[in-house]
């Protein structure tokens, strides 16, 4: 993969992103004309309403939108273009997809609830370096996923379990490691949090705070939950409707809100909602 030539691991240009129609349904625009960019080390969080177009951002930036075995409508690049690692997202070939996605981490919204149910979380937490490379050295593979494991707080006696023996929580944790296994440069996690109790919720806020310290990783939070946003996050974008509405650091961003959104989010905050999901749906 190219080094980004430019500095910043993820640079998106006018970005604009559409599922194409399907069936009776039209062509639908997700994201509209984005533009910002993510700089080395960075962690930046990602809120907006219902809809706004997060989750298809994150599919894109991950790499998952263009995974040739998905059966899932997928968005398409429609404007502007993407660079993420220094490779262009836009016009992505078919065969770099899997070398693309080995340097991205991803943890999808709904990553803990669809583990594949007939692995072991040891079996799941390796999978991604099998993927690489099937001749993995056994023992090294153990190793890696021990401390993989370890990294996201769980304790090594469930290496053997299966995911329904797991908790929410311990379901969402070990999909972290799962995405953290090969070392990515970047992390594009969607609700990471979402369904996990307090206590591990900060565990999982501070394995991401500490990977984003390294100047090699940079990372896309996308969260409603403050604290996790406050403690990891250096600035925040906020989504409205498939629009930029603003970006900065917290502080920025709420001080003199002028987005309507942003300024409905900015109530909350003050009434000192901790979850800022849904408050400004009356605007939606
Ligand atoms: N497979 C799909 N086909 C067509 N339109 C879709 C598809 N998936 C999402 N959309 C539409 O794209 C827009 C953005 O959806 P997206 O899931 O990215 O929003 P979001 O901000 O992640 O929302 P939420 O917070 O509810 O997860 C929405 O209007 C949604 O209805």
């Amino acid at each position: 993969m190219r080094g980004a030539a430019h500095g910043y691991p993820i640079v998106l240009s006018d970005l604009s992103l559409e599922y194409p129609p399907r069936g009776a349904s039209p062509a639908h625009v997700a994201l509209h004309g984005l533009t910002l960019q993510v700089a080395p080390g960075e962690v930046l969080g990602v809120l907006g309403s219902a809809g706004s177009g997060k989750s298809t951002l994150a599919k894109v930036l991950s790499g998952a939108a263009f995974e040739p075995r998905s059966n899932e409508a997928r968005p398409v690049i429609t404007g502007g273009q993407a660079t993420v690692l220094g490779q262009p997202l836009r016009g992505l070939p078919k065969r770099k997809v899997a070398e693309y996605r080995f340097h991205v981490g991803y943890l999808p919204q709904d990553a803990a609830s669809t583990l594949p149910p007939d692995h072991s979380v040891a079996e799941i937490i390796g999978e991604p370096i099998l993927e690489r490379d099937r001749r993995y050295n056994a023992r090294a593979l153990a190793t890696r996923v021990a401390t993989m494991l370890d990294g996201v707080r769980l304790p090594l006696g469930m290496l053997e379990k299966y995911p329904y023996e797991l908790s929410g929580g311990q379901r969402q944790r070990v999909a972290l490691a799962r995405a953290l296994v090969l070392g990515p440069s970047v992390l594009i996690a969607d609700e990471p949090t979402a369904g996990i109790d307090l206590t591990v919720r900060d565990a999982v806020a501070q394995l991401i705070a500490e990977l984003g310290e390294r100047h090699a990783f940079s990372a896309v939070l996308i969260t409603h939950d403050l604290p996790v946003l406050r403690s990891v996050a250096d600035r925040i974008a906020v989504l409205d409707r498939g629009e930029l509405a603003a970006i900065g650091t917290i502080e920025e961003v709420f001080q003199d809100p002028h987005h309507p959104y942003v300024q409905a989010l900015a109530g909350a905050l003050d009434g000192g909602h901790a979850i800022i999901d849904d408050l400004a749906e009356p605007l939606a």
